[in-house]
């Protein structure tokens, strides 16, 4: 079994390195791809209430031969679900559909600015934590601005920020960001889903040096640039390929190359203007 190493995250919960992303992951099917990825060494699973697959993720927890003790379940408050008591109720509800009685990370999916209830919705997760019902709680797709406003208005800082970050979108301002007030980045599509990122010849290139394949030199980038990558895949060689990525090292000057594909975002999902319910 591979074993994933971990981070001590800012409120001391030890959290994997990367995880499996779960969107699209529906039915037995995909309740079969998330047991498989957990047998295969998984620790952390990524859900949202807008995956509509918590209850897969719960099914797969229950079935797959790991104590609950181990597994980091995330899920995610969506934009119709912002408030102080709705993000408490809404909590309440992933736990009903997951079947657990603790969510590990609750994140605030989208922060949604023109609806302007991101900071009463990070008043409901404090409560959400102090209850118990949540270990951790962070944000995803928050700016540095946003971070700086719950922090200074709550004295509580965000556990993780979950961005989009691959290296056509590294993110350098933001992680550094992050670097100094201890919030742990981790990135979504990490893969830069539909997209020709894997073909690129830089990636070939350095995965020949390392006997590696192009996709495990994108997520072993992410790991080496200190933020948690959650590829998504359905199929259980993918998903050992995509983990096994803690046997080799990348030089600074390979990172640097890597870096250097940025272009931008995949799609127009920038935060200050992208909105999801
Ligand atoms: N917070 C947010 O706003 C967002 C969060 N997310 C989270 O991030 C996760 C990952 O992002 P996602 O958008 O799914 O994209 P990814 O970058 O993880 O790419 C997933 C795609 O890559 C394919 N793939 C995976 N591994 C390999 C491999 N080794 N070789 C070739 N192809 C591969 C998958 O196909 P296959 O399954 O067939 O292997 C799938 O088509 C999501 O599942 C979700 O949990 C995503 C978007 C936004
Ligand atoms: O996957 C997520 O978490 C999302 O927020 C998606 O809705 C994402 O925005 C997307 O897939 C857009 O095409």
């Amino acid at each position: 079994m591979l074993s994933i190493p971990t981070v001590t995250l800012n409120d001391g919960v030890a959290f994997p390195e990367l995880g499996l992303g779960t969107y699209k992951l529906q039915g037995p099917e995909g309740v079969a791809a998330i047991v498989a990825a957990i047998d295969s060494g998984y620790r952390l699973l990524d859900t949202a209430v807008n995956y509509e697959n918590e209850g897969e993720v719960g099914e797969a927890v229950r079935t797959a031969g790991v104590d609950r003790a181990e597994l980091l379940i995330t899920t995610k408050i969506p934009g119709r679900h912002h408030g102080r008591a709705e993000a408490l109720e809404s909590t309440k509800a992933s736990l009903a559909l997951l079947g657990l009685d603790r969510i590990d990370l609750s994140l605030i999916h989208w922060p949604n600015p023109s609806v302007g209830k991101y900071l009463d919705t990070w008043r409901g997760m404090i409560d959400a934590r102090e209850q118990g019902l949540v270990r951790s709680i962070g944000v995803s797709n928050f700016t540095a601005a946003m971070l700086t406003e719950l922090i200074d208005e709550t004295g509580v800082t965000p556990a993780v920020n979950q961005v989009e970050l691959h290296p056509y979108f590294p993110q350098a301002e933001l992680r550094a960001f992050h670097a100094v007030h201890g919030i742990r980045t981790e990135s979504w599509s990490p893969l830069a889903r539909r997209s020709e990122l894997l073909q690129e010849q830089v990636l070939q290139e350095i995965a020949g040096t390392h006997d590696v394949t192009p996709t495990q030199v994108v997520l072993r980038w992410h790991t080496q640039l200190g933020s948690t990558p959650i590829p998504k895949s359905a199929d259980a060689d993918r998903q050992r390929e995509n983990a096994d990525v803690f046997g080799f090292r990348l030089t600074d000057d390979e990172v640097s190359a890597i870096s250097a594909l940025e272009r931008g975002r995949l799609w127009d999902g920038d935060p200050d203007t992208h909105e999801e319910m």
